[in-house]
């Protein structure tokens, strides 16, 4: 399940992560195919999206779900049962961190979700003024956790032209380090039974 407040970018990773899939299955250098599903405009989620993004031999099932005030109750519900939350914050934006760890803490102390491992995805990395990993662990609070593993990581989503060079260019080049993005596939991917 992936949570955060609303514009926080869950959305948009969920669709990188999946048009990186759709990609894959075509001939690399037809790049008419490409980004069929990728888009920069997103609008809020309503509720929640559920994807499947394949990944080599694993098949994630994501809940992508919305991060507005009046959806944020629904979090628990889709968390339940789930192999690991990602928790996803605007790493550009550090006037919401107090209501991001408020509302992720609270989440974390339901009961039925202790234990389940936690990865933290400062997002927008590309952003000026984007707070690093270091003190995201610290106004979040990560260090404080400690029922579950927790990761941190700074991302963001590529851009258009770089994510068309990266993918085109033969699919096993990873991504520029600033975008992490095969590095939480792995975690993802090692989280999963
Ligand atoms: N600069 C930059 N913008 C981003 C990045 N990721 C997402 N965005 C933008 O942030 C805005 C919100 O992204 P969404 O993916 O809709 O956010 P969300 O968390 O799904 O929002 P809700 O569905 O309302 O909870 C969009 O305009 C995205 O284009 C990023 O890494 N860098
Ligand atoms: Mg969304």
């Amino acid at each position: 399940a992936i949570v955060g407040l609303q514009a926080s970018g869950k959305t948009s990773f969920v669709n990188v992560i999946g048009s990186g899939q759709v990609k894959r299955s075509f001939y690399p250098f037809d790049s008419s195919l490409q980004f069929q599903q990728w888009s920069e405009d997103v609008v809020p989620t309503v509720g929640f999206i559920f994807r499947k993004v394949r990944k080599g031999n694993v098949t994630l099932k994501i809940w992508d779900v919305a991060g507005q005030p009046k959806f944020r109750s629904m979090w628990e519900r889709y968390c339940h049962g789930v192999d690991a939350i990602v928790f996803i914050i605007d790493s550009a934006d550090p006037e919401k961190f107090n209501t991001a760890r408020f509302e992720l803490h609270q989440l974390l102390g339901q009961p039925a979700l202790i234990g389940v491992p936690l990865l933290v995805l400062g997002n927008k990395n590309d952003l000026e003024g984007h707070v690093p990993v270091k003190d995201l662990i610290r106004d979040l609070q990560l260090d404080k956790i400690s029922d579950r593993p927790v990761s941190c990581y700074s991302v963001c989503r590529p851009s258009r032209a770089s994510l068309t060079m990266t993918l085109t260019l033969i699919f096993q080049c990873s991504m520029k380090s600033q975008h992490n993005l095969d590095i939480v596939l792995q975690w993802l991917a090692g989280r999963s039974h």
